[in-house]
């Protein structure tokens, strides 16, 4: 293994992270450069995200905005080639970027669930894939970290669909690990559970839309069952894709671990 500054094990590397305007992508961000990475932050806009670039920028590692839509594959493809021009290369690829979907499985519509495939699928694989690319293109050595849940381990009831979509990050993790292992390509996920951002707020307010519960209290029954008895925090999650993205996972690959406070046991 090479040697590492152990307080700074990614210095010298260079990050991209999908979705990193704010909650876990932005944790993960200010932990990536915390760690020594330089950051490409992408988000649907540039200037969604120029806030986290100045909180990376201050922590003394170089930082740039793109905007770009995970679902469309040449604005992923785009964002990574900017990542190389701007920063000088690209070892690590978080696809973080992800929504969420509530509706009961009967009530689904075509529209609703394409748009949730092709940003939560879709976005991963095309990132997936422009990392691979550039990887290999540039000949060295790459970690993609994609973002699945517990909702990828279980499926939940009135977040079906979205569970579905979870699964198949780690069908694409599992793949893709299989497919670029000997290329020195390493692709992992990270399965959170009840993270405190926006995501929930909305999780929170459709249940109650649809299932006449209080505004929090779907919120509150979720958090009641993690064994560490509080939510989760994007800090939590960024601890956790700090390792993926680490030296000390190298010898790891095709594997969707669950960062939950103990809400699934598997
Ligand atoms: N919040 C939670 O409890 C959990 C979240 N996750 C996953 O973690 C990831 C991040 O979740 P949160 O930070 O909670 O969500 P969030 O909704 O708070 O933030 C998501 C970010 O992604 C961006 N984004 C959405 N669609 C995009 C697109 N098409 N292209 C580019 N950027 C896009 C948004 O603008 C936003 O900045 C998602 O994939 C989510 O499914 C997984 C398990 C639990
Ligand atoms: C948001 C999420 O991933 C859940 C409900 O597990």
């Amino acid at each position: 293994m090479a040697d590492t500054d152990p307080a700074r094990p990614l210095a010298g590397k260079v990050a991209l992270v999908t979705g990193a305007a704010r909650g876990i992508g932005r944790g993960i961000a200010l932990r990536l450069a915390r760690d020594g990475a330089d950051v490409c932050l992408v988000d649907l806009t540039a200037e969604s995200a120029e806030a986290v670039k100045d909180e990376v920028a201050a922590l003394g590692v170089r930082a740039t905005t793109v905007g770009a839509d995970v679902s469309d594959r040449d604005q992923v493809f785009a964002a990574v080639e900017r990542a190389v021009a701007d920063l000088g290369g690209l070892d690590i690829m978080v696809n973080n970027a992800g929504i969420a979907m509530v509706e009961a499985l009967a009530d689904v519509r075509p529209e609703e669930v394409d748009r949730l495939w092709r940003i939560n699928i879709n976005g991963v694989l095309w990132g997936i894939q422009a990392a691979a690319a550039t990887f290999i293109e540039l000949g060295r050595p790459g970690k993609i970290i994609n973002a699945s849940s517990i909702a990828g381990h279980d499926g939940f009831p009135m977040l079906g669909c979205y569970s579905a979509s979870k699964f198949a990050v780690r069908a694409l993790t599992q793949a893709a690990a299989r497919e670029f292992a000997d290329k020195k390509i390493t692709v992992n996920a990270y399965c959170p559970g009840v993270v405190g951002t926006d995501m929930w707020v909305d999780i929170d307010r459709r249940f109650a839309e649809l299932t006449g519960a209080e505004i929090g209290e779907t919120y509150d029954k979720f958090v009641s069952g993690i064994a560490l008895g509080r939510a989760e925090t994007p800090d939590d999650v960024a601890g956790y894709v700090s390792y993926l993205a680490g030296p000390d996972s190298d010898y790891m690959t095709g594997q969707a671990g669950l960062i939950d406070g103990g809400l699934l046991f598997r």
